[in-house]
């Protein structure tokens, strides 16, 4: 292979990005048009784009693996070229590719249309996981209801979906051989392009795991007094269909259990947003403010007119919540299922960093239209949340009279926001975990089901309500095992977003070290030019450059860093190990007996 000259390279990259920009666009309005309307024609339809665009995919990479790009004096060159050649399910011959989509697309569609039996009413086999099922989870403290929606979840969304999923490992298992990685865990994991990546993972769980200990504990004593003994155990597992969430992911959805000051009610904002004739506009509306007021990118008009708000009542649709590149003329959209709430006022937060981060990079070529690191993406609408959910913001829009909490309020609010940040940990850690050992042929498949609670039980001592089995398989009740969804990313954008919320309050003058005024969880930095200009900065570079490097030019530090984590909850952290002591709570858990031994 000759040698190419620099501008010959940059040439070369140039019209393979703009073919790539328009194969991507392409594909993101074959799957949203898929996503908005569930049918099996716009699934198939969806499925021939992917697979026709598969093929030039995997032509650009074989031509630029043959050259010598990846030798080129020009750094740019270089990374494209390291970019390009990452091959995926594009190594796989046409059959496997399609039978590959055929798989997920089918997980997929069946997570979106799948309904179950009311509890009070079973003939009435309409209700979906949003609204329906999450509002009881929620709301019910009936653990027989409970358990009833659990089940009929996780039989009807997971274990019908056992052979799908069996297709999917083996034959995302070829296409990473076909691409020299020991396993599809492997290529998943070279996004973050650190080879040190899963050690450094496995620290930053252990430095949390003494803290959510502290939770636990005290999450079960507390579940223990209001359920009773024959329903939680005292040093056992926690049951997760009382935990306010279908995975136990967060359980901020049933804190009135266990309030640390009860005598301090948390205002209930929700009624106030009704209260106020809020809207599902308004949420999206106050987002797309907030990002204005750092003098950051405000939503184009096609965002308003193309995006997918509300649930449609005339068609099925993909309900879990997503942001959409369209990677052209800033065609960018949300698609989820708002309701007026807390809850969807965060995700319509969490969606609008996505697509703060689209516009904020949209100059790149098509190849550093990305993050860095995946957890960047999913940290970005969280960092924005961060200051959106103080009492110091609230007040200001009007939510609340109360934006400066006394101490024991302020103990109940980081306790609310611990139990879905800390909480959320162990269930982010285990959802890859477990699908690295799967991919990895660590758990053979006759286990895969007990294996993958035996890793919930181990990792975050919670089990099923119900025992179950190797003839269940509950993992595809999750929506991202479906959709072939990494999930590290939300793992590692906990981390990185305290990191980010620490130095965007630095810059914005609403944080100083050891000035009890100026605390990370009394901070909001809306209004900030200073933070919106550091923060514009950090997104417009896309993938282009290592995360370390964009890392350090933001906050200073090139590592993914618990501190600032640990320095938000301090207070609580301290109050915890004072009261679990004080109650003598025992902390920790055994195996779970819901699987066989
Ligand atoms: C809101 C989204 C779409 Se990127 C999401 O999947 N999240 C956000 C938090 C964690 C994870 C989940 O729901 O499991
Ligand atoms: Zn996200």
């Amino acid at each position: 292979s000759c040698s190419v000259s620099t501008l010959d390279a940059r040439r070369f990259f140039e019209r393979e990005n703009e073919l790539l920009r328009q194969r991507y666009h392409e594909e993101y309005l074959a799957s949203y048009t898929y996503n908005t309307n569930v049918t099996d024609d716009n699934r198939q339809a969806m499925i021939a784009v992917y697979a026709r665009n598969a093929v030039q995919n995997k032509q650009l990479a074989q031509k630029i693996k043959s050259s010598d790009y990846h030798l080129s004096e020009d750094a740019d060159i270089r990374r494209q070229a390291l970019h390009l050649s990452k091959m995926g399910a594009s190594a796989l011959n046409t059959e496997d590719y399609l039978a590959l989509q055929n798989a997920i697309s089918s997980m997929q569609s069946n997570y979106a249309t799948t309904n179950v039996c009311s509890y009070t009413n079973r003939s009435d086999c309409s209700l979906t996981l949003e609204p329906h099922i999450q509002e009881r989870l929620s709301n019910s403290r009936d653990p027989a209801e409970l358990a009833w929606y659990w089940r009929e979840w996780y039989d009807k969304a997971g274990t019908s979906q056992k052979d799908n999923f069996a297709e999917y490992v083996r034959l995302t298992r070829k296409a990473a051989h076909l691409n020299d990685h020991r396993s599809y865990a492997d290529y998943w994991v070279q996004f973050y392009e650190d080879a040190d990546f899963e050690r450094q993972l496995d620290a930053s769980f252990k430095q949390l795991l003494p803290f959510y200990r502290q939770i636990h504990g005290y999450v079960r004593y507390r579940l223990r007094q209001h359920y009773g003994e024959d329903v939680v155990p005292a040093e056992g597992n926690i049951p997760m269909h009382l935990l306010g969430n279908m995975w136990a992911q967060s359980w901020n959805e049933v804190i009135d259990l266990f309030t640390p000051y009860p005598e301090k009610p948390f205002v209930d904002v929700k009624a106030e947003m009704v209260q106020q004739n809020y809207t599902v506009q308004k949420l999206f509306e106050l987002g797309d403010q907030f990002f204005q007021s750092l003098g950051m990118r405000a939503l184009p008009p096609s965002f308003w007119n193309l995006s997918l708000i509300t649930r449609p009542d005339d068609r099925q649709v993909v309900c879990h919540a997503s942001a959409w590149d369209f990677y052209q003329d800033s065609d960018v959209r949300i698609k989820m299922c708002t309701e007026v709430d807390m809850h969807y006022f965060f995700v319509v937060h969490h969606e609008l960093g996505h697509i703060q981060y689209y516009l904020q990079y949209e100059q790149q070529p098509a190849v550093f239209r990305g993050a860095p690191n995946p957890g960047f993406h999913e940290a970005v609408g969280d960092v924005i949340a961060l200051s959106v959910m103080s009492a110091k913001h609230l007040k200001s829009i009007g939510l609340t009279d109360n934006g400066r909490l006394d101490e024991k309020s302020r103990i109940n609010e980081l306790f609310k926001q611990a139990l879905s940040k800390i909480v959320f940990l162990p269930f982010g850690y285990t959802m890859d975990k477990y699908r690295y050992a799967v991919f990895r042929n660590e758990i053979e498949e006759p286990q895969w089901n007990c294996g993958f609670w035996q890793m919930r039980s181990e990792y975050g001592g919670v089990e099923p309500p119900v025992s179950r089995t190797d003839k269940d398989f509950d993992p595809p009740a999750k929506y991202h095992i479906d959709a072939d969804v990494e999930y590290l990313r939300y793992f590692a954008a906990h981390i990185f977003q305290f990191q980010f919320h620490k130095a965007l309050c630095s810059l914005a003058g609403q944080y100083a070290p050891n000035d009890s005024r100026r605390t990370l969880d009394n901070c909001d930095i809306f209004g900030s030019k200073e933070a919106g200009r550091a923060l514009s900065k950090f997104l417009s570079h896309g993938s282009s450059r290592h995360w370390k490097e964009v890392l350090q030019e933001f906050t200073g530090e090139t590592e993914m860093d618990t501190s600032a984590l640990l320095e938000y909850f301090d207070p609580l952290y301290q109050w915890l190990k004072q009261e679990n002591s004080r109650l003598g709570v025992p902390l920790g858990w055994g195996e779970t007996n819901k699987i066989p031994t």
